[in-house]
Parts: structure tokens; C-alpha cells; sequence
């Protein structure tokens, strides 16, 4: 008891010193701010525009790995480079660090949480990173972002001994998952393309359900016709009644996603249908922004280690992409250690992990109740390997019972996990116990969905009906008469547990 009123009293010393330095920083990126603005005023000035106009960031695409020389706008319809390789969309760097990290952190800040068009979203706040070229008008934007970094306190200490564990809630968005973010920076993109009169009559995703949501809606919010490809029976209902509801044209295919990721491809070559899967490196402009929130939320301090459940894995490229520009442009010192977590029935990338990078190959991708990263050919691979070689990364994987049994467990502190929040609770565990991980590293999960849209296999686990599976933390409903005696016979059962 006494330890825990010096813990308390502790928390609220160091809490008042926060507030202090609070104050302090505050006036002190004013004035940061209040400098920049007067150097961005000077060279809008030169350029003889008013500042909102100025031009004064610009970014472009260019080969992922390749000729540097070879590059392309950002309103050219392009998807690989000449080689046939992956495209990247790369930021003029030496304009964005003509201004210091205080002024990035000032504006970053001064944003957050307000109405403002379009910076109140999460993502168009760091519009200048994001695409600095599109006006403000031509953005589609639901407000995405600005998610809670979750501190799971009770998670951490009780089941995995941790005293700094987070999970950033990319799921409590618009459409349930952290596709919002990519979307608004893709579909902003097509809405400004085809009002400068380029021909694209529709945007089209293969998708394991989370993609075609997104797509949908923000296909829907600016008027454009969306097509979606998805594997018959292999997505949830919620994902299901999502495009169908936004209007898109949903085309249910007896395929897996490999397969639909395969067509859809084939007939954006052939059709002015805009590619809006992971592929289009627009998507990760806007993903990224959810590490640079991170930073943020840390008051501008990198966690240890970040652990992102991983499928098509554009997502860790996005988040590798976010913490580096950080980094580069000297708001943060230095970058987290990226895990990927993958489920045992579609592990790609862990089995190339484990073969030292030697050799990659696609599988054929089993059923996971994480339906969203059943994916055994994944089109961002060469970004995966790079961003964890950079970082020092590791790749874990979960069995089905690891990653329902992980996602129950945590539900039991509070959260409300999908099953790929639990392939990344899973693979953090395992990480605890083979000691990578210590008690007191800064540690941040992605959750990447709402656990709402899985309810049919979480149901099913709390009523042990999911097959091979233990159901460790099941927690059946108890079914009671109407009845004053039946029900206090319950109780006292319980309560005296
Ligand atoms: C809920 C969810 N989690 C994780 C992922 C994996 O993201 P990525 O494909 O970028 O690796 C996806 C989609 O693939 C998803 O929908
Ligand atoms: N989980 C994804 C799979 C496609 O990923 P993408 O990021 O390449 O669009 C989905 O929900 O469709």
C-alpha cells in the first residue's frame, strides 16, 4: 500500500514537471513557429504567391530500388517503374528541412484536434509530408486518424510483466481499420485527377475486406464509382455489407485474395479503373502518418520496439517510411526496432526471415480467422524486407490458437481485439518470453481493425465452438430461467468462486 502512494505521489511530481515543461515548450515552439512562418512568408513572397498557395514542397515517384533519374508525377496514372518494379513517392527533403524540427513539431501540434479544412484529420495534418501539391478542395478526407495510442497498463504488468506497453487503435476509424488512413491521400489524388480531366472512370482493390470498406466509402464520399474484387466466403460479414452499403460494385470471386490481387491487375492495365491496393505507393503517403502520430503522442520520443500484424505488407514500409522522416528531418534521434507478426497459415515472410532473407517464396495462403492477412504472395515484400533490414527487425508468427487466445486475453483488460491485433499480441508474447523484449521497453502494438468486425470467431471462441482450439479464456453467456432463485443460485456460484 505505501508503495503504491509513493508510486501515486510520484506520478503526480512528475506529471506537475510535465506540465511545467509543457508550458515552457509551448512558448518556446511559438517562437520556433512564428520564425518559420516569417522565412515561409519571405519565400512565398519571392515566389509571388500568397503563402497557402506557395509551392514550396513537392513530391514525385520513383523507382522503390532503382535509377534514381527515372521519375514521374504524382498525377501520372503509373504503378510500377520501367523494370517493373515497385514505385515509391519521394519528398524533396531539402525544402522540408530548411525548416527546423520545432517548427514541424509546432505545426504538428497546433492542428491536432481542431476543425480546421482538411488538417483536422490525422493525416492531412502533416500535409506537407503527405502530398504537399493537392489543394485543399480536392482532399477526401473523413477525419481519419488522430487514433488513441492505448496505454495498456493493466495488459502489460499483469500478463506480460511490462511497464510501457501501448497499443495505437488504428481500428476506431471511419471504416474500422487503418485503410482510412491510405485512403484519403489515394482517393484525394483521384478526385484532383479527374477534375484536371484525366479519363479514370472508377478506383478498384482486390481486398480481404478492410481495403474494399475503406475504398468504398471515400470512393463514395467524392462521388467516384468503386469497384471491389473479393474472395468468395473468405471475408467477414461487417467487411461484407461495407461496399455493398457505400454503393461499389462488388464482385465476390471464387478465388482467394492472391488470386483477385492477380485480376484486378490484369484489368486496371486494360480498363481506366485507378488501382487503389497497397501496389499504388500513394496508399502508404497516407499509412504512414500513423508512426508519425506515434512520435507525437510521445511527445517526439521513439518507442523500442513496434509490432505490426503483416499481409500484403505495405503497412511496415508505411510505418518504416513515417519514422524515418522523422528521423531525417531531426524531430526524433533515432528508430524504433519494427517486428512483423504473421499468422502460421500465411507466413511468407517468416519463413524468408528464417531462412536469413536468402530466398523468398509465395505460399499458398490456409484459412486464419486473421482472414485479413490470408495473403501468401505479398506485393510489398521487397519494401518488408527493407524496412526491417534497416531496423533491425524480426518476424514472428502465431498459431490460431496463439492469436485468438492472445486477442481474449487482453479483451479481458479492456480492449476489444480482431485476430490480427491478437497474431501481434501473440508474437509480442513470444517475444517476452524468449527475452528480446525487457519489462520496461517501450513497446507499441498496431491494432490494425475493430474487433466489431470480427464478432462471428469471437463469439464462437467464448462459446468453445471453434474447432482444435481450447478456448483458454472462453466466457460463455449463462443461460438462466426467469427466475428469482435460479438467478441468485448463479450468483452465489460465481461470487464464491
Ligand atoms: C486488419 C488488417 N491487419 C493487417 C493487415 C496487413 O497489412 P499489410 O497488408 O499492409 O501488411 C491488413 C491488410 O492486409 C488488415 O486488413
Ligand atoms: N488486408 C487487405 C489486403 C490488401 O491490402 P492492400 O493494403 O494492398 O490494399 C484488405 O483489407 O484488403
Amino acid at each position: 500500500m505505501l508503495s503504491q502512494r509513493n508510486a501515486v505521489t510520484q506520478t503526480k511530481v512528475v506529471q506537475r514537471t510535465r506540465a511545467a515543461e509543457g508550458r515552457a515548450g509551448r512558448s518556446a515552439r511559438a517562437g520556433v513557429r512564428a520564425n518559420a512562418d516569417a522565412d515561409l512568408g519571405k519565400a512565398a513572397a519571392r515566389e509571388n504567391k500568397p503563402l497557402e498557395k506557395a509551392n514550396l514542397f513537392s513530391a514525385k515517384f520513383t523507382p522503390f530500388a532503382g535509377d534514381a533519374s527515372e521519375e514521374y508525377s504524382l498525377d501520372e496514372v503509373i504503378y510500377r517503374s520501367k523494370s517493373g518494379g515497385l514505385l515509391d513517392v519521394t519528398h524533396d527533403m531539402e525544402a522540408l528541412a530548411i525548416y527546423p524540427p520545432e517548427y514541424w513539431k509546432a505545426l504538428f501540434d497546433e492542428r491536432v484536434g481542431k476543425t480546421t479544412w482538411p488538417y483536422g484529420s490525422g493525416v492531412w495534418s502533416k500535409k506537407e509530408w503527405v502530398l504537399p501539391g493537392i489543394a485543399d478542395e480536392d482532399i477526401v478526407s473523413m477525419f481519419e486518424g488522430n487514433s488513441n495510442l492505448f496505454w495498456a497498463e493493466r495488459y502489460g504488468r499483469e500478463y506480460l510483466g511490462m511497464s510501457d506497453l501501448w497499443v495505437k487503435q488504428c481500428g476506431n476509424s471511419h471504416t474500422g481499420s487503418f485503410k482510412d488512413l491510405g485512403m484519403t491521400a489515394l482517393v484525394s489524388q483521384v478526385n484532383r485527377m479527374r477534375k484536371m480531366g484525366k479519363p479514370l472512370s472508377a478506383v478498384g482493390c482486390a481486398s480481404t475486406g478492410d481495403t474494399s470498406a475503406a475504398l468504398s466509402a471515400y470512393a463514395a464520399a467524392a462521388g467516384i464509382p468503386s469497384i471491389v474484387f473479393l474472395p468468395a466466403d473468405k471475408i467477414s460479414v461487417a467487411q461484407l455489407v461495407q461496399p455493398i452499403a457505400n454503393g461499389a460494385l462488388v464482385l465476390s470471386i471464387d478465388t482467394d485474395f492472391d488470386g483477385c490481387m492477380r485480376l484486378i491487375r490484369e484489368v486496371t492495365a486494360e480498363l481506366p479503373i485507378y488501382l487503389a491496393n497497397s501496389l499504388n505507393s500513394l496508399r502508404l503517403e497516407g499509412q504512414k502518418t500513423a508512426a508519425i502520430e506515434i512520435c507525437q503522442q510521445f511527445n517526439w520520443e521513439v518507442p523500442d520496439y513496434v509490432i505490426i500484424p503483416g499481409g500484403n505488407l505495405g503497412n511496415v514500409y508505411a510505418f518504416f517510411k513515417g519514422f524515418k522522416m522523422c528521423k531525417d528531418l531531426g524531430l526524433v534521434d533515432r528508430l524504433p526496432r519494427m517486428v512483423v507478426a504473421q499468422a502460421a497459415n500465411a507466413n511468407p515472410l517468416y519463413r524468408a526471415y528464417k531462412k536469413g532473407w536468402d530466398k523468398f517464396e509465395a505460399v499458398k495462403a490456409e484459412p486464419t480467422f486473421a482472414s485479413a492477412i490470408q495473403i501468401g504472395d505479398p506485393v510489398s515484400i521487397d519494401r518488408a524486407i527493407y524496412a526491417l533490414t534497416e531496423t533491425n527487425g524480426i518476424v514472428e508468427e502465431a498459431t490460431e490458437e496463439e492469436m485468438m487466445d492472445a486477442a481474449a486475453e487482453a479483451d479481458l483488460t479492456g480492449m476489444f481485439n480482431c485476430p490480427h491485433t491478437g497474431v501481434a499480441l501473440a508474437a509480442l508474447k513470444k517475444l517476452r518470453e524468449q527475452q528480446v523484449i525487457a519489462p520496461s521497453d517501450r513497446t507499441v502494438v498496431i491494432s490494425t481493425a475493430h474487433g466489431l468486425k470480427f464478432t462471428h470467431s469471437k463469439v464462437a471462441y467464448h462459446e468453445k465452438r471453434l474447432e482444435g482450439l481450447e478456448s483458454r479464456y472462453a466466457n460463455p453467456p449463462v443461460v438462466v430461467k426467469d427466475d428469482f432463485s435460479a438467478v441468485m443460485d448463479v450468483l452465489s456460484t460465481r461470487l464464491n468462486k
